[in-house]
């Protein structure tokens, strides 16, 4: 990948500006980040005997991690011995909190907090209500990690950096994820607060020719071309749906198809009718490429849609207004006691089964 940093200047994929320099830690995802840094401060000291860059060395960690596209099976292995060996437990549920839903993470007790800044090599959160920490600790009886802030393709993440944390899970130890999500209700049965379970995707960015698992496979994640047909487990689909019974939700409890596009953009109402004519229910900029890549790594996946807004497909619908940032906030804060209920009461079933 190549981008530009502040000053405008040419920056590589591998963190390598061709100019300027502050000391910033390392994070170029191959362990030589600061090596290069100090090669080119050198450079930059006797080409112009001083250093050139403006930004903080918060901004500069920011701008290469933002470069990196690539995290070697070591690198990963590094940033989950950080977690595991700072946090003294192993988890064995995965969380990841969609936006608003941040709460999920609340529930955890003995908690052990890792701010993404903090912890080596790790993205940071950009978005409002993406507070952008790790929390790992006690759920109904399980070790679990829980992602308080996911990264979005539409951050100017790559992919398979925004899916990174889900092989960092793995390496913990994790065997289920729970991939959670705010998103738009394509179908029209579908209402404001309602819970979607998925059971499929339609993988837009994928149809356009973008990945997480793109570039060299590495053998010890998974296979080359690993098979998507039962990506959401059905059995935890079915002790979802038993919950929502006995949370008298079942009516505000549906079983659908999600899709992802890149954002930041919600959908234009012709974007909306051709993701409904390809049976999606509900639409968001999140989600697919982290199941793919726990499904590469063979765990076992949960996820569901939190219904934020509905989606208009009709042009003549003029009743229904365009979908903000805020709304979805707003929707996810009123419904996180049922999306946290849900998750706990999934989590100790499977902790009771094991
Ligand atoms: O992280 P998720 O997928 O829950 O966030 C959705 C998609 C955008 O990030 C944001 C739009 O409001 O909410
Ligand atoms: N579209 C895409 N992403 C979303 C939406 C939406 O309508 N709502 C929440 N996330």
């Amino acid at each position: 990948m190549t981008g530009y940093n502040a000053k405008g200047d040419m920056a590589t994929s591998n963190g390598n500006h061709r100019n300027g320099h502050c000391n910033g830690s390392s994070s170029n995802g191959n362990g030589t980040g600061d090596r290069q840094a100090d090669d080119l401060a050198q450079e930059n000291q006797t080409n112009n005997g001083k250093i050139q860059c403006s930004l903080t060395p918060e901004e500069l960690r920011a701008l290469r991690v933002l470069n990196e596209d690539t995290y070697p099976y070591e690198v990963i292995q590094e940033i989950a011995d950080f977690i595991v060996k700072g946090a003294g437990m192993r988890p064995k549920i995965g969380i990841i909190c969609g936006s608003g839903l941040g709460s999920l993470a609340d529930i955890i007790t003995d908690a052990k907090i890792f701010e993404y800044e903090k912890i080596p090599n790790f993205p940071v959160s950009t978005v409002e209500g993406h507070a952008g920490k790790l929390v790992v600790g006690h759920l109904e009886g399980a070790i679990v990690m829980a992602m308080q802030g996911r990264f979005h393709f539409y951050e100017g993440y790559p992919l398979a950096k925004c899916s990174m944390p889900v092989r960092v899970m793995k390496l913990c130890g994790v065997e289920y994820l729970f991939a959670t999500n705010a998103a738009g209700g394509i179908n029209p049965k579908y209402a404001v607060g309602d819970i979607m379970l998925m059971h499929d995707h339609v993988n837009m960015l994928g149809f356009a020719g973008n990945s997480p698992l793109q570039g060299p496979n590495d053998p010890r994640f998974g296979p080359r071309f690993p098979a998507l047909v039962n990506s959401y487990n059905k059995d935890l689909i079915n002790k979802a749906l038993e919950i929502g019974k006995s949370m008298g939700i079942e009516s505000n409890m549906h079983v659908g198809v999600y899709s992802c596009l890149g954002g930041p953009t919600y959908e234009t109402i012709a974007e909306l009718k051709a993701l409904r004519m390809m049976g999606v229910d509900a639409v968001g900029m999140s989600t697919v490429h982290e199941v793919i890549t726990a499904r590469h790594c063979d765990m076992k996946v949960f996820a569901f849609s939190l219904i934020t807004n509905k989606c208009s497909t009709e042009y003549s619908d003029m009743k229904d207004e365009e979908a903000t940032h805020e709304e979805v906030m707003s929707v996810a804060k009123n419904r996180q006691k049922a999306c946290c209920e849900l998750v706990a009461r999934l989590v100790r079933e499977i902790q009771a089964e094991s």
